[in-house]
């Protein structure tokens, strides 16, 4: 049994016990240890560091944007200096691998480091009046509190993808971390008053989203939410924050075509496709959902495949040589067996994996084998419900026609992938793909400079990039007329 450490509400550059009285198991996924206790904090406590968040922000945005950005380089800095303890944490609480955690630890400081390249570039315009001795000055000014709410998926990379821009433009956060996976995070609190951020400038808050998260959504106080999630949750969100007109950013869920065209590079998209479904246990929010392979390269295709899926090593993902974990949670694992009992229901075919693995190591843990399903059908459950897990259908089609209408047949609008040598296919493709991030000839994988912008029910506003910058700010108009 590993040591179980507690943790508390970071307030105003504090420590404090919440007066709950109430605190929440944080349970690994590979063993079903408890390994650590978080507060379970109150409405009033979700207030008290709404006010301090705003007190600090009036003393923040007044910093120049390049004095912020030299502090949030220091927390880079430090979330680097810190790669092992902080990727064990995550690996402890979300049962990622240990290498993968690595790279989560290191895209976080990115992230950061990114967003302070912003900070000599938050430009404004001024343009000419219509009326003489005039001028016309649009200026972009921080929005004030903002309250960032994050899955349990990559819940560091998460938290600093949302808190360098915000800081970087002047704002300050309360970041609320899932339930599930809230210890990495909560240790940017200890790394924040290391490195000098102000009291207040950063502020982390435990508790089930449904009260924690309302009444941080719901506050006057808080001038923007963003949030990555469940679409149910985002919608939610969306209700509860229309009530002061809160500016609401939300990537949400996703449902993510794979198309591998006839003239693919059969093995360039066997290596995507399976990195890209399996890979931290197939939750990833842009993971290849479903695959549509056309039918002259099928055959071919999916014996590569599957024969590539079977190879994958389920494990303790604390060992380098394994490469696949445990789903996050006991329900997201129960989750995993209803949708293979579902698609076999409706008519599909194992083709491999399916079932919890068997074994002395998987006695416990919320484990499952990485599975494929064939012989399915566009109208089943599993074309169109996310599993966010290792979970793969596989579909035959003829025509470019039949092929993209299939992927435009979802209700999300998140990331799509697409293997094909053909230009014409590509700017098709680019054309009628109903998504707004397309992945052509490569698996999935954002960049910063992108834009990480969800399409439908996959979010709105958009994350990433100069454009999710921009979210950020608001934009303040001044007329100026002077003297002849
Ligand atoms: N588009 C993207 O970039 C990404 C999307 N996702 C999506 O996230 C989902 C999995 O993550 P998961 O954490 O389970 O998502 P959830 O939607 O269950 O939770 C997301 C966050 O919202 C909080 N929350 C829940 N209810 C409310 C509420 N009423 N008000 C405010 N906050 C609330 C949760 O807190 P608590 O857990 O404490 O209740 C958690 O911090 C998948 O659908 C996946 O597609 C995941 C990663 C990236
Ligand atoms: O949120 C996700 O699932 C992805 O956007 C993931 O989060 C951080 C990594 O950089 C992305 O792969």
């Amino acid at each position: 049994m590993s040591e179980i450490k507690d943790y508390q509400l970071f307030i105003n550059g504090e420590w404090r016990t919440s007066t709950s009285g109430e605190t929440i198991d944080i349970v690994s996924p590979s063993t079903e240890e408890v390994v650590a206790r978080v507060q379970n904090g109150t409405a009033e406590e979700a207030l008290e560091t709404l006010e301090a968040a705003d007190k600090a922000q009036k003393e923040w945005k007044k910093l120049p944007a390049r004095s912020r950005a030299d502090l949030l380089y220091k927390l880079a800095d430090e979330i680097e200096a810190n790669t092992e303890y902080l990727a064990e944490l995550l690996t402890k609480e979300q049962g990622k691998l240990l290498k993968v955690a690595r790279f989560e630890v290191a895209v976080t400081a990115s992230f950061i480091r990114y967003a302070c390249e912003g900070a000599r570039r938050i430009e404004g315009d001024i343009i000419p009046s219509d009326n003489p001795n005039e001028q016309i000055w649009i200026q972009k000014v921080p929005r004030g509190v903002v309250v960032a709410i994050t899955a349990w998926n990559f819940p560091l990379a998460l938290a600093g993808r949302k808190l360098g821009p915000a800081l970087v433009a002047g704002n300050t956060i309360v970041i609320k971390p899932t339930s599930e996976t809230p210890i990495s995070t909560l240790e940017l609190g200890n790394l924040a008053n290391k490195v000098g951020i102000p009291a207040g400038v950063i502020n982390i808050l435990t508790g089930p989203g449904r009260a924690m998260g309302n009444a941080l959504v719901e506050s006057p106080i808080t001038k923007m939410v963003t949030m990555t999630g469940s679409t149910p949750v985002g919608q939610q969100i969306a209700r509860n924050a229309a009530e002061n007109l809160t500016h609401v950013q939300l990537e949400l869920g996703g449902k993510a075509p794979f198309i591998v065209f006839d003239d693919a590079d059969i093995d360039a998209a066997v290596e995507s496709a399976l990195h890209s479904r399996f890979d931290n246990c197939g939750q990833v929010c842009t993971c290849n959902e479903r695959m549509y392979v056309h039918e002259d390269i099928y055959d071919v295709f999916m014996e590569k495949f599957i024969a590539k899926t079977k190879e994958i090593k389920v494990g303790d993902p604390m060992l380098e040589e394994t490469d696949m974990g445990p789903k996050v949670n006991k329900n997201e694992l129960e989750h995993m067996e209803h949708l293979v009992k579902v698609s076999v229901e409706e008519g599909a075919t194992i083709a491999t994996g399916g079932k919890r693995p068997e074994g002395a190591e998987f006695e416990k843990g919320y484990w499952f084998e990485p599975t494929v399903l064939t012989g399915v059908t566009q109208d089943m459950t599993i074309v169109h419900e996310e599993s966010f897990g290792p979970i793969l259908p596989v579909l035959k089609f003829k025509t470019f026609e039949e092929v993209i209408g299939y992927a435009n047949d979802c209700e999300y609008g998140l990331a799509a992938m697409v293997f094909t040598n053909d230009m014409n296919t590509i700017m098709k493709c680019n054309d009628e793909l109903e998504y707004g991030e397309i992945y052509v000839n490569r698996g999935h994988g954002e960049q910063h400079q992108g834009f990480h912008n969800g399409y439908k029910l996959s979010g709105s506003g958009g994350e990433d990039g100069k454009y999710g910058f921009e979210q950020y700010m608001e934009k303040k108009t001044f007329y100026i007329k002077h003297k002849a």
